[in-house]
């Protein structure tokens, strides 16, 4: 007898999927049109209007993307299984036929020749045997990168173009196809073997099992520097670089506001902010090598910047050195998915000091999505149905470089609840997530004086050392006028004496909620040593005094030097004194 079966129904799936290819079409041409425009071919050569991230419509963006998920649904849905998943083993072929031709830099030789050459002159420059250079091409055509001409007559196309030398897309497309792919051929057995099998140490990579170096120590030649930096490069051109200046209200920030941009290789992403917002301020910090590199590349690309001094120069070990204090912003670019979270965990707490009460913090990375929809992800019921919440195949880079990660460096990308909870471990109060396309800018408040708002950060006294801006944040604009709480919030932000119904006197400062039923206070001297004290000394210990324990409030005594030079919060309960 035949059971009703309860799996989804295929036949209403592909026909959703199909509408939504077609509406979604109809967006894409549009955009186009509006931009005076046709689509371009995938023949063709030449630039389009759209073809960097930050030239993409949040419109076009969806369109985009819902094509591209959904023909990958449509076609794994109606297709052999067993065809489909053998044509996913045998997908590296493609990384490797890709190596070969951008070494033998046959986009290059196919440069202005839209007629195309054929095979046997193409193999005759490139060094290769045309027989077999000929079944690569041919291959790689049927995936649409080169288009075959004539029977063994190639020419670039759309995709292979983008393989030319001078595009920094090729030097990241030969980073992935060589010593990435070599590396991913050692997963499973780095994975299954028990000694690396849950290691985050660099040491116990994929990676250093393939080339018998960790991926730092691989790229200590010059060439090995000049290799990495141009894959860096077309690293920043795909994801998106120019998109920081796009997502953030920029232009509400006040003039000299200072972007710290940390561990920002030679300050790209910045350098394009200050090019559209000239009233902002660089400070680029990363090793001292790779500031130097960075120097040179200001000088180059924007020498009004350098000669301005719109930007400073600050070497710096991140697990070492706190950044230059009191920055309005610092931004971390693609930095914490190098490293697992404990080594995360110690860049972000480094900044945290480093930061003023109105400081911000911009992580600006790929935020991963889970593959099936929860109720609570705004963010994946806004994916149409029956489309993956995460996107799936128009995002799938995302999740292959979280493999990358974890191929190359033992690290990782994340969700934002995993952004969330490491940041929470560094100090920092969640603020909001910027959509930035293919990656999240991530935006962080100092933990305890985030939920006090914008009278109290104006009202904060000015830091110990001198600030490199004068400059108010964002936040400080224009505040509203104060309150009664915000006044009451302002008294207990100073260093206070308190005592108490049973004859205790404590000096600290309120690291409270919202809601002053409770007053948490740090008394210096009795829990600096004690057994709740952090590593550095600086988390000293908390106490909740209920109101009615409380007899006699007192500010710190003017002139007299507080026991600690300041306190701020750390996320959530925990308080820093320095
Ligand atoms: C993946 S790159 C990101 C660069 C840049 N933010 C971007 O988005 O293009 C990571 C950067 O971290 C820097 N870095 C690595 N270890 C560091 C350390 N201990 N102190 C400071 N910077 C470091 C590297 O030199 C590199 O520039």
């Amino acid at each position: 007898m035949a059971t009703e079966s309860t799996a989804p129904n295929g036949t209403a799936e592909i026909t959703m999927l199909a509408n939504l290819i077609t509406s979604a079409v109809q967006d894409v041409v549009k955009e186009y049109s509006a931009a005076g425009h046709s689509v371009p071919s995938l023949n063709s050569t030449e630039q389009g209007p759209f073809d960097a991230p930050h030239l993409v419509s949040p419109a076009l963006s969806r369109a985009i993307q819902t094509i591209e998920a959904a023909c990958a649904q449509l076609s794994f849905t109606v297709a052999n299984p067993g065809h489909v998943v053998t044509n996913k083993s045998y997908g590296f072929y493609e990384p490797a036929s890709l190596l070969v031709v951008t070494n033998a830099k046959i986009a290059d030789i196919l440069l202005d020749k839209p007629e195309g050459m054929h095979v046997q002159d193409l193999a005759k420059q490139a060094g290769l045997d045309p027989g077999k250079l000929c079944r690569i091409l041919r291959m790689l055509a049927t995936k649409h990168c080169f288009k075959e001409v004539k029977p063994d007559v190639f020419a670039n196309n759309r995709l292979s173009i983008q393989l030319v030398s001078s595009n920094p897309v090729s030097g990241l497309v030969v980073h992935m196809t060589d010593e990435a792919f070599k590396a991913a051929t050692f997963l499973d057995a780095t994975l299954t073997d028990p000694k690396t099998a849950s290691s985050t140490s660099t040491d116990d990579t994929p990676f250093k099992r393939a080339h018998g170096v960790s991926l730092f120590d691989f790229y200590t030649t010059p060439e090995g520097k000049k290799r990495f930096a141009q894959a860096m490069v077309g690293w920043g051109a795909v994801t998106g670089r120019s998109m920081l200046p796009k997502v953030y209200p920029w232009d509400k920030i006040p003039q000299d506001a200072i972007i710290c941009d940390i561990g920002g290789g030679n300050g790209h992403a910045t350098l394009g902010l200050v090019k559209e917002f000239p009233h902002l301020k660089v400070i680029l910090q990363d090793t001292p090598e790779v500031i130097q590199q960075g120097r040179v590349y200001w000088n180059t690309e924007h020498p009004q910047a350098v000669e301005n001094q719109r930007v400073r120069f600050v070497a710096m070990d991140f697990f070492v050195d706190q950044p230059v204090s009191n920055c309005d912003f610092y931004y971390l670019r693609h930095v914490l998915h190098d490293w697992p979270n404990a080594e995360a965990i110690k860049i972000l707490t480094n900044i945290r000091k480093a930061m003023k009460s109105s400081s911000r913090l911009l992580i600006h990375e790929f935020v991963l999505q889970h593959a099936v929809r929860e109720p609570k992800d705004l963010s994946a019921n806004q994916v149409p149905e029956p489309l993956l919440a995460n996107y799936g195949m128009a995002r799938i880079r995302l999740y292959q470089q979280d493999i990358n990660t974890m191929n190359l460096l033992n690290s990782k990308e994340r969700t934002l609840e995993e952004f969330i909870d490491l940041a929470r471990q560094g100090g920092f109060k969640f603020e909001h997530l910027w959509d930035s396309g293919e990656a999240g800018l991530i935006e962080f408040s100092a933990g305890f004086f985030a939920f006090l708002g914008p009278v109290m950060a104006s009202s904060l006294p000015p830091p110990a050392s001198p600030s490199p801006s004068l400059s108010p944040s964002p936040k400080d604009a224009s505040p509203p006028p104060p309150t009664a709480l915000d006044r009451l919030r302002t008294l207990l932000r100073e260093l206070l004496r308190i005592s108490t119904t049973d004859g205790r006197v404590f000096i600290g400062t309120f690291a409270g909620t919202d809601k002053p039923l409770n007053i948490i206070l740090i008394n210096a001297e009795e829990f600096r040593m004690g057994p709740g004290a952090d590593p550095d000394g600086r988390f000293v210990g908390q106490v909740m005094l209920p109101w009615k324990m409380i007899t006699k409030v007192e500010a710190h005594i003017p002139g007299q030097r507080p026991p600690l030079n300041g306190c701020n919060g750390g996320g959530g309960d925990s308080l820093y004194m320095w």
